[in-house]
């Protein structure tokens, strides 16, 4: 049994965050454990509050899984400070395991999950540490200063996010204004880099994406598959998460976490080498 860890924050709407990463784990057959950052109060509509957990017992849930867990992937999401940062990469840095980053800063509705103070934090304590870095279009740009209005500024906000020592880059386009397709690019140290398409599925259900997209790309790494499989499997996995969606609330609805394991030989997703 692969065992793997989410550091992350809670959304008791149960489509991002922790839930939706124990719930991708558990569809891909990974025993899944947590260390929770952060509780929000939050639905499909948005998050009405969020509360951070104490530094120390952030510290504590990640120490009793190291001494226990021989852990094979470790996923961070929504890590709220500069000082939660700082602690888990101290301990990260302490252990030689594969670690998905994603840089998680504002909610679908606008709410902040980062504190803008701890920006620099993720650049110089945990991007070092990183196998795999997963920015959506914002993200990138915050992280490497730079605006992206081409394909050309996706080229070279990877290239600085590489330069900052992370082994694989992805930047992710659900936020691009491409009405066919969804594409997600890929960047590697040693220079190779290559895109995945998908259609783009009209729908306002698109809560935690990011969340369970890393969080499948965590499970299969987990499970010992080589990077650029995980990566192109993660992406199945969104995709049919997004096309078979719940309608459940309000808002901007959750994914099907189910949906994968229903549907995995129905799904195309376009390779382009770059
Ligand atoms: N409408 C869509 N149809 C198909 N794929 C999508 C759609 N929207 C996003 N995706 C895919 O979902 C994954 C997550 O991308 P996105 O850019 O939405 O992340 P995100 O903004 O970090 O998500 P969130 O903050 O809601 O968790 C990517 O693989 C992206 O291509
Ligand atoms: C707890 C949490 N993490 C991440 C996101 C981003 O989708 C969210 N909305 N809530």
């Amino acid at each position: 049994m692969h065992i793997v860890t989410t550091i992350a924050g809670s959304d008791s709407g149960g489509g991002a965050g922790i839930q939706a990463d124990l719930k991708t784990f558990q569809e891909l057959k990974v025993f899944g454990t947590s260390v929770i950052t952060a509780l929000t109060a939050q639905n499909t509509l948005g998050v009405s509050d969020v509360l951070p957990i104490e530094v120390s017992f952030v510290e504590k849930q990640l120490q009793a899984l190291i001494e226990d867990f021989s852990i094979s992937a470790v996923k961070t999401g929504m890590l709220f400070s500069s000082e939660i940062i700082q602690s888990i990469a101290q301990i990260l840095a302490e252990i030689n395991i594969p670690l998905i980053v994603d840089p998680v800063m504002i909610a679908k509705g606008g709410e902040s999950l980062l504190q803008q103070e701890a920006i620099e934090a993720l650049r110089i304590y945990l991007l070092p540490l990183a196998t795999i870095v997963t920015p959506n279009i914002p993200e990138a740009e915050t992280l490497s200063g730079r605006k992206i209005n081409s394909l050309a500024d996706i080229e070279e906000v990877a290239k600085v996010l590489l330069q900052m020592g992370v082994q694989c880059v992805i930047i992710k386009g659900g936020h691009l204004e491409d009405k066919c397709y969804a594409t997600d690019y890929v960047f590697f140290q040693d220079g190779h880099s290559f895109s995945m398409k998908s259609t783009r599925i009209a729908t306002k259900n698109t809560h935690g994406t990011g969340c369970t997209f890393s969080a499948a790309l965590t499970a299969f790494l987990g499970r010992g598959l080589p990077i650029e499989e995980a990566i192109m499997e993660a992406k199945k996995f969104i995709q049919l998460a997004i096309t078979h969606d719940l309608s459940i609330g309000n808002g901007h609805g959750p994914t099907n976490h189910f949906a994968y394991q229903n549907f995995k030989d129905s799904c195309e997703v376009i390779i382009h080498e770059t």
